[in-house]
């Protein structure tokens, strides 16, 4: 990819929380190059300066500020060889069915396709490898397709905590049981999203739908694929069913979310702390070691600090690409106990689907 010139990419939802993340990233990507936007009637026609609520900590790059915001149509996005989208769940369903159908390579942030047995669901620091389903998702369109396809990445709380789960997983084998709690950033709400009223000086122990997501996605996304007949399935980590329990609060964090964990793994005896923190250390995910641009350097930093990671201070490390960890500890009842911290706006949505994106170019998928 290196020596090729930059594919032009479009971003649905542009104006958006996710949207405006995939800006600020993309403007200065080694392969991609902003070439269309989208988002509502409310937006289009207007210059992106003039469309969008600009929240970024830093400046709306000069090159983007002129591009006037187009209808989320097919037609305005022929060009792009990607179409990240970071819609509304209201409305992203039927809008990335239209641009698949129009042979568009759709990376999306929304749920609404995660669950379809021919998509698959990419953490991408975790099982790209699940970008084998899409020539099936191709085959079984009506009428089949050659180049569109629908990709999606997790739910934000769900991303943060699988790459850790993936890492012990690969060095100690299927975890068998899985306590989270999280605490959860307002901006996973999108914006204006929770009201100051409701969250200053408060803890929300409600996020509608979001446990069922951590439980659901997390078999996906640990789990492999296998084939039945000619058909292949995703096998929700089938071998050994895996018990998970989430419990979902928002707080109030601008970004980035916290989960408490508590595992148990099938191996007896299960690994000590120090094995977990050295596994953690040392993962590699194949994203990292097949070169794409946007992974971090180190997946995921564990701290010794017992008072670590924290929103404020370790979201910005690696632009929010990769995790931190830390009070990696026996648990009474499971194994082991940790936290995690994730920046919900970059590795949580826009930087996992940019690093599919990366992944998918690199692997020839994206024509
Ligand atoms: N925020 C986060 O941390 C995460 C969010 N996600 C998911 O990513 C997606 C985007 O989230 P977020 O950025 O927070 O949401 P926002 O509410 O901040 O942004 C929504 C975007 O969708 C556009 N939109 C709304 N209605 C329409 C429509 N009828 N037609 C076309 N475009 C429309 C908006 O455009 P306009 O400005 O014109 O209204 C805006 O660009 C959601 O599906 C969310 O669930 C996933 C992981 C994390
Ligand atoms: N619900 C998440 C963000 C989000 O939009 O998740 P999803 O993409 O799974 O709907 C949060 O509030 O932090």
């Amino acid at each position: 990819m290196p020596d090729q010139q930059p594919l032009k990419v479009g971003i649905l939802g542009a104006t958006g929380t996710v949207g405006q993340r995939f800006i600020t990233l993309l403007s200065t990507h080694p392969w991609f190059t902003i070439h269309a936007l989208g988002a509502s009637s409310r937006s289009a026609g207007k210059p992106y300066s003039v469309a969008v609520n600009w929240k970024q900590t830093t400046p709306l790059p000069s090159l983007i500020k002129d591009i006037v915001v187009q209808e989320c149509v097919p037609q305005a996005f022929a060009e792009c060889a990607v179409v990240f989208s970071g819609l509304d769940a209201d409305v992203a369903g039927d809008i990335e069915s239209a641009f698949r159908a129009a042979e568009l390579a759709v990376f999306s942030n929304a749920k609404n396709y995660r669950r379809d047995p021919h998509v698959p669901l990419i953490v991408p620091l975790v099982n790209p490898d699940h970008l084998s389903i899409l020539p099936q998702q191709q085959a079984l369109h009506s009428p089949p397709l050659t180049k569109g396809f629908i990709v999606t990445n997790a739910n934000c709380s769900t991303t943060a905590h699988v790459i850790p789960l993936a890492a012990l997983e690969k060095a100690f084998g299927p975890l068998d049981a899985l306590m989270v709690t999280t605490l959860q950033a307002i901006s996973g709400a999108g914006y204006p999203g929770v009201p100051s009223l409701d969250i200053i000086d408060n803890v929300v122990p409600y996020i509608s739908g979001e446990e069922e997501k951590i439980e659901w996605e997390t078999r996906k996304i640990l789990g492999g694929i296998s084939t039945s007949d000619t058909l292949q399935e995703f096998d929700m980590h089938a071998d050994t069913p895996l018990k998970i329990s989430a419990a979902c609060n928002r707080v109030p964090v601008t970004v980035g979310h916290m989960i408490n964990v508590s595992l148990q793994f099938a191996r007896r005896p299960p690994p000590s702390p120090q094995q977990v923190c050295e596994a953690l250390r040392a993962y590699q995910p194949d994203a990292q070691l097949v070169g794409c641009p946007s992974a971090p350097l180190q997946t995921i930093t564990v701290h010794d600090e017992p008072d670590r990671p924290q929103p404020r201070m370790d979201r910005a490390f690696q632009e929010g690409a990769g995790v931190s960890v830390g009070r990696v500890r026996q648990c009474p009842v499971f194994d082991i106990k940790f936290v995690v911290l994730a920046d919900n706006v970059s590795i949580g949505a826009a930087t996992s689907s940019i690093i599919n994106a990366e992944y998918a170019v690199l692997k020839g998928v994206v024509q």
